[in-house]
């Protein structure tokens, strides 16, 4: 292991003193179900290969329950859930609950306990809301539950998001992709000459 580079971790405490989140003007409202990140994404897209996780927003603007559905195709564990759609739900329901409260942000760091194994069959529901926004970093935390909303808890996660602009996609995304989405040829080799 004597070659193995050790990159740094750094923590992801949202500070004590931060503002309470507030929804943002534009999201969906108490009740109502959240958009999908977009038409293609595995997480919550009705597209094959998706977890087909679908959120609502609770009754304080800001926070989100997520349901999802686990089945054979999610094993990792003789039918068990895998420990990494696990994460992937989580990172999936911790990143709707942060499009309450800003445009764009991705997953900068996210740390998962998995506490109970989830057999193939359970629904699993998950509790998700953003503790603090402070300058580009967005702090979320969430709950797994199994069968029912604060039931037998599943998991926990946290997750550091930090905001981007739409120049992140138009700089990495596939070009096809952002055509897709109406961006111009012209507009996507500006956004990748620039510095
Ligand atoms: C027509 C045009 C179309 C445009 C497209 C429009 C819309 C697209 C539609 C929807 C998609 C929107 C969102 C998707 C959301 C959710 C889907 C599920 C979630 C995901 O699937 S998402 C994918 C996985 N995700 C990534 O693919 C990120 C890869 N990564 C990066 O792209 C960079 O790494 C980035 C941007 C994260 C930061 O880079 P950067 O250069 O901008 O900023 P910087 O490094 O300065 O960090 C700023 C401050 O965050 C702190 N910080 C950073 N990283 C940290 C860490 N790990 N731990 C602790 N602190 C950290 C720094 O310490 C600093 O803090 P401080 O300011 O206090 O010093």
């Amino acid at each position: 292991m004597g070659n193995v580079r050790r990159v740094p971790t750094s923590t992801i405490e949202p500070p004590a003193d931060a503002e309470a989140p507030r929804r943002h003007p534009k999201a969906p409202g108490p009740g109502e179900r959240t958009r999908e990140h977009h038409s293609q994404c595995r997480g919550c897209a009705d597209v094959p290969g998706s977890l087909r996780i679908r959120s609502w927003v609770e009754d304080d603007g800001v926070s989100v329950r997520s349901r999802f559905d686990v089945l054979d195709e999610h094993q990792g564990g003789p039918g068990l859930l895998h420990g990494g759609l696990l994460m992937t739900a989580f990172d999936d329901a911790l990143g709707t609950a942060h499009t309450q409260v800003v445009r764009a942000a991705v997953t900068a760091r996210m740390e998962t306990d998995f506490r109970r194994p989830v057999p193939v069959g359970t629904t699993l529901w998950l509790r998700s809301r953003v503790d603090a926004v402070v300058g580009r970093k967005v702090y979320t935390s969430g709950v797994a539950y199994l069968g029912e909303l604060d039931g037998e808890v599943a998991g926990t996660a946290r997750a550091l998001f930090v905001k981007v602009g739409a120049e992140h996609f138009l700089k990495h995304s596939r070009p096809e992709d952002l055509e897709a989405l109406g961006a111009s040829r012209e507009v996507i080799e500006a956004a990748r000459a620039a510095p």
